[in-house]
């Protein structure tokens, strides 16, 4: 089919609509019988170092044929809790456990409570809330070894018993794959457990009992989400028109791809896309690159080294006006179940494009061990190179806070450079820092991501370590108010974001990448004056 703006594929409820030239890609994808070859959970596809681990990742090609049998238990138990008065769903998880249930939330509007965060602020407002008494917590690891959210889960669970709910163990739902650690502690405390797709990778989970549990508690109709996977699936095999098969093309086509809300009903997927491209291609010194934008007008969405795609809920395949200069690169259209199962499949061709193993994520574990050990040992003693107003600066030459931030940035405009920027703060109290990404993008043609820590680390951080090595690197930090203890644990949450801080720090400069660190001794007033530095650079 053709359209003013080159390609455009339609078929089971999505549409992808594209200028940039795939033809070619897509005819070898096709040829080849790629397409089929997934749906049928061809392990070999990624070549023989893959394979392994393909053989046992492969289920979320048509896992939402199992996720049927949770519909009926999952309406019985949120008909549980309404009788009981419980009418909030708390969300603790990372990454793939939370991703996709954010952005069901968030499009549905279900007010899911996200706790993907180790900052002190954030967990106390949640566990110090008077909703607490209407609140379920759903605790979703697929390992069930994750620190965050086991911390997290232990919060909770003093938190209950701090206002006098003692059969706290009941307002548990455990989401895990089966044989973790939290399967046990789910039968031995009584808690409510849904065994998941253990044949699914977290980032590829979305329609698995990860995606479907909490939003499902929270009044989505997963019936629906299912239905719009299917329909797609239906229509993922053949040589004729195969969306999927034409993103795949277009994430593979260039370094980085810029992802927006087109404003037409589907919020957010741009911060699940993005753990799933970071994680699944950011590696062996390659990959693409996500960049997630505020929003279709956001800086720095364009670019020759980018494809710039908005993703949109309308099934008309385009979005509504604008000229076709204005068109984005990619213009992908459709519901969300649809979504969900488009990026997974356009990820794995992506990744058999690239020569990528799209199932793994070496790199993360890493961060994760530094942490550990400085979890033991202690934090290193670093001390300020200067300090400025409300902001100590680590790892710069200048004295000023915006000399700092344009030294890092001296190299943004070499080959393939990206910079990164990685907040360990409160993602809803200190949201306003988030401007800095697309401050910092319009000052420069790199492309420019923002991370929130720890959440980072399971998406990005794995593309920052494992990815190009060409990544120039702002960590903000921030002072802690108050402390929230790690209920029998020899760490406080503030230990542990620090702690995490500072593994992912030498990890990176272990790679001798430029990183600058700022530092908040006054969180509100030090954004004020770096968002003031920020524009103080031409
Ligand atoms: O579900 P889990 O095991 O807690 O892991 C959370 C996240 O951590 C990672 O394993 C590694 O960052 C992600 O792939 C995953 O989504």
């Amino acid at each position: 089919m053709s359209d003013p703006m080159g390609k455009m594929e339609a078929a089971g409820g999505l549409a992808v609509t594209t200028g940039v030239d795939v033809n070619k890609a897509v005819e070898a994808l096709k040829s080849e019988g790629i397409p089929a070859k997934v749906l049928a959970k061809d392990a070999t596809l990624w070549g023989p170092e893959a394979e392994a681990e393909a053989a046992i990742r492969l289920g979320w090609v048509d896992t939402f044929e199992k996720s049927k049998e949770l519909i009926a238990p999952l309406a019985k138990l949120r008909a549980e809790f309404g009788e009981q008065g419980i009418d909030h769903i708390a969300l603790c998880g990372m990454g793939g456990s939370s991703l996709a249930p954010e952005v069901i939330s968030r499009t549905l509007d279900l007010g899911i409570s996200v706790l993907d965060t180790t900052d002190p602020g954030q967990i106390l407002a949640e566990i110090g809330e008077e909703s607490l008494r209407r609140t379920a917590v759903v605790v979703s690891s697929k390992s069930g070894g994750t620190v965050e959210t086991d911390s997290q889960r232990r919060a909770f669970e003093a938190a209950f018993k701090g206002v006098g709910i003692t059969d706290f163990a009941g307002r548990f739902v455990f989401v895990t794959d089966p044989g973790s650690r939290l399967v046990e502690l789910a039968t031995e405390q009584g808690s409510h457990l849904f065994e998941a797709d253990e044949t699914v990778g977290g980032r590829y989970s979305a329609l698995t009992a990860f995606g479907l549990v909490p939003t499902a508690l929270a009044g989505a109709d997963i019936a629906e989400l299912i239905e719009q996977a299917e329909a797609l699936a239906a229509s993922a095999t053949g040589e004729g028109d195969n969306p999927a098969v034409v993103l795949g093309a277009v994430i593979a086509a260039r370094p980085t791809i810029t992802i927006a809300d087109d404003g037409t009903g589907i919020v957010g997927l741009g911060d699940w896309a993005e753990q799933l491209i970071a994680e699944s291609l950011g590696k062996d010194g390659k990959g693409t690159l996500p960049v997630v934008l505020e929003g279709p007008a956001a800086a720095g969405a364009r670019g020759s080294d980018r494809v710039y795609a908005t993703v949109g809920g309308s099934s008309t395949g385009l979005p509504a006006g604008g000229s076709q200069l204005a068109m984005p690169d990619v213009v992908v259209n459709g519901p969300l179940g649809a979504q969900f199962l488009a990026w997974e499949l356009a990820t794995a061709y992506a990744g058999y494009l690239i020569g990528i193993d799209p199932f793994n994520q070496p790199n993360v574990t890493e961060s994760k061990e530094n942490t550990n050990r400085i979890l033991a040992d202690g934090l290193p003693d670093e001390r300020p190179t200067a300090v400025d107003g409300d902001i100590e600066i680590f790892g710069s030459h200048a004295k000023t806070v915006s000399g700092a931030l344009g030294e890092l940035l001296l190299d943004a405009d070499s080959k393939d450079a990206y910079v990164a920027i990685m907040a360990y703060l409160d993602r809803l109290d200190d949201a306003p820092v988030a401007q800095l990404r697309s401050e910092i993008a319009e000052r420069t043609n790199s492309p420019v991501t923002w991370g929130w820590g720890p959440r980072f680390l399971h998406s990005t951080g794995q593309f920052h370590k494992g990815g190009r090595q060409t990544g120039l690197f702002l960590q903000i930090t921030g002072a802690v108010g108050q402390d929230v203890e790690v209920p029998d644990r020899e760490f406080t949450f503030a230990g542990l974001q620090a702690a995490q801080a500072a593994g992912d720090r030498q990890a990176l400069e272990s790679r001798e990448r430029p990183l600058v660190r700022l530092h908040l001794t006054d969180r509100k007033r030090g954004i004020t004056q770096l968002l003031h530095a920020v524009r103080e650079l031409s």
